[in-house]
C-alpha cells in the first residue's frame, strides 16, 4: 500500500471511426455517420477512464487487464471494463474522489449527451454525478482528429485510501 493518502491518475485513448459501427461514448450510443472501430464496443472515454484509474492505483493499464487477442472482450461492454477496473482498484485499497475527462471529437456535438454519460460512469464508479466531469472539444479541424479521422479522449482522476476520511 502506499503511503500517501491521495494517488491520481491519467489516460488517454483514440478510436478510427469507420462507417458501419455504432458511435458509443461513455455508454451512450449517438447517432452519427460513422462509429469508433476496436476490438472492444471501442468506447474511447471509458477506456482513458479505466486506464486512469488503472494507472493511479499503479495497476498498469486496460491492456494487461483485458487483452485485445482475447475473444472474450470481442464486441466488450466497456461498462463491464471499467467495473471491473474500478473493483481491482477498490480491492488494492483505494475509492474515487473525482474524474474529469475531455473528449476530442470533431463532431458531433458531444454536449447534448454530456449529461447521459455522466450519469452512466457515476452509476459504475459508485459516486454521484457531482465528482465525475465530461468536457468535449473539436480538434479545430487540426490533424487526424480534425479530419474526423478518430476520435480522443483523456482523463484524469483522483483516487483517496479508503483507510483515510473523506471529509479533512
Ligand atoms: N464535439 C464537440 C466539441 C465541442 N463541443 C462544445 O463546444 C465548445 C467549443 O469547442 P471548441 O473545440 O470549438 O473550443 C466546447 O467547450 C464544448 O462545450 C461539443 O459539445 N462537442
Ligand atoms: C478494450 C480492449 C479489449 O477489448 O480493446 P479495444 O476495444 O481495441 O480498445 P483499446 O483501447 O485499443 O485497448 C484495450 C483493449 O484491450
Amino acid at each position: 500500500m502506499s503511503p500517501f493518502a491521495f494517488r491520481i491518475g491519467q489516460g488517454f485513448d483514440v478510436h478510427a471511426l469507420v462507417e458501419g459501427r455504432p458511435l458509443i461514448l461513455g455508454g451512450v450510443t449517438i447517432e452519427h455517420s460513422h462509429g469508433l472501430k476496436g476490438h472492444s464496443d471501442a468506447d474511447a472515454l471509458l477506456h482513458a477512464i479505466t486506464d486512469a484509474l488503472l494507472g493511479a492505483a499503479g495497476l498498469g493499464d486496460i491492456g494487461r487487464h483485458f487483452p485485445d487477442t482475447d475473444p472474450a472482450f470481442k464486441g466488450a461492454n466497456s461498462r463491464l471494463l471499467l467495473r471491473e477496473a474500478y473493483r481491482l482498484v477498490q480491492q488494492a485499497g483505494w475509492t474515487l474522489v473525482n474524474v474529469d475527462a475531455t473528449i476530442h471529437a470533431q463532431q458531433p456535438k458531444i454536449g447534448p449527451h454530456a449529461g447521459a454519460m455522466v450519469a452512466n460512469i457515476a452509476a459504475d464508479l459508485c459516486v454521484t454525478s457531482a465528482e465525475v466531469n465530461i468536457k468535449a472539444k473539436t480538434n479545430e479541424g487540426l490533424g487526424h482528429l480534425g479530419r474526423q479521422e478518430g476520435i480522443a479522449a483523456n482523463a484524469v482522476v483522483l483516487l483517496r485510501a479508503l483507510d483515510t476520511p473523506s471529509q479533512p
